[in-house]
């Protein structure tokens, strides 16, 4: 069966990476969380002090920095790795959600980890989230969705999440950090959070995790067979 690209954007705790680490799983696709990439650059230039007011300094850092996922047999799951290092629970703390809007706010980053999200998709069949997919990295992208809910709901949801973690953090704290980076992201020159104009809409406020991998799904197979019909897909021996 021919593959597509299925883009999934939207505000930050949404639920679009567990949505669609799952539809990935179910369609036999790779799954590519592109924010997890810009969670890692930010991770090495905290770690290598690289300040982000200084353009030369980030610039030679960029080449440094090598993201890829690697497939972990105790978890099952392809987890982020930094430069061989597996830094995939690391990224996820709260201190690196504090500054990553302003680090992959800065467009040479953006370049840069664009140019290897296209590489990554070339052969499609990939679900990518995160917020410019639909619009920058893969505008010819078959599927688009765009992820909303309430930010209250997205604040406790996220807060169950850290918790199981360990990192026990007050949700007006959660909620600020999704406002602010979603302002950020929202408003940033480079490849802002914009919805794509084919992009369908899906607010996951009141939807549980299953109703809304099975809606995705059901969008999916409904876009493969339409372009099917249309004549788009070439026989597999062509
Ligand atoms: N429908 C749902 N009902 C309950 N919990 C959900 C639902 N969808 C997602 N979640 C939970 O909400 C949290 C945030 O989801 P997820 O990480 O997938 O969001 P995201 O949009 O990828 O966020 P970010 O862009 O900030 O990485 C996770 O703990 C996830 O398990
Ligand atoms: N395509 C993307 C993906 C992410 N970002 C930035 O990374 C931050 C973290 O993303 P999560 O999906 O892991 O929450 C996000 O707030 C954005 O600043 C991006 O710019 N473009």
């Amino acid at each position: 069966m021919p593959k597509i690209v299925i883009a999934i954007d939207g505000f930050s705790s949404c639920g679009k990476s567990t949505t669609a680490k799952q539809v990935a799983a179910r369609m036999g696709y790779a799954y590519i969380d592109t924010g997890a990439m810009y969670r890692s650059v930010s991770l090495y230039f905290l770690q290598n002090h690289i300040a982000l007011t200084n353009p030369k300094a980030v610039q030679d850092a960029l080449p440094h920095i090598h993201i890829t996922f690697n497939f972990n047999p105790k978890t099952g799951r392809n987890e982020t790795c930094l430069n061989g290092l597996n830094v995939e629970e690391e990224i996820r703390k709260m201190y690196i959600s504090n500054i990553v809007s302003e680090v992959s706010a800065i467009p040479e980053v953006r370049y840069a980890m664009v140019a290897q999200q296209q590489k990554l998709g070339r052969k499609r069949g990939v679900v990518m989230d995160g917020r410019d997919i639909g619009t920058k990295v893969f505008p010819d992208a078959e599927l688009k969705i765009f992820m909303t809910a309430d930010p209250v709901i997205r604040a406790q949801r996220r807060q169950i999440e850290l918790l199981q973690k360990g990192e026990m953090i007050g949700l007006d704290v959660i909620l600020e950090n999704l406002k602010k980076r979603d302002f950020i992201d929202s408003n940033r020159s480079e490849g802002p959070l914009r919805k794509a104009e084919d992009a369908i809409e899906l607010d996951t406020s009141y939807l549980t995790l299953d109703e809304q991998i099975d809606w995705v799904i059901q969008q999916a197979d409904e876009k493969i067979s339409k372009l099917h019909r249309k004549g788009h897909f070439k026989p597999i021996d062509a």
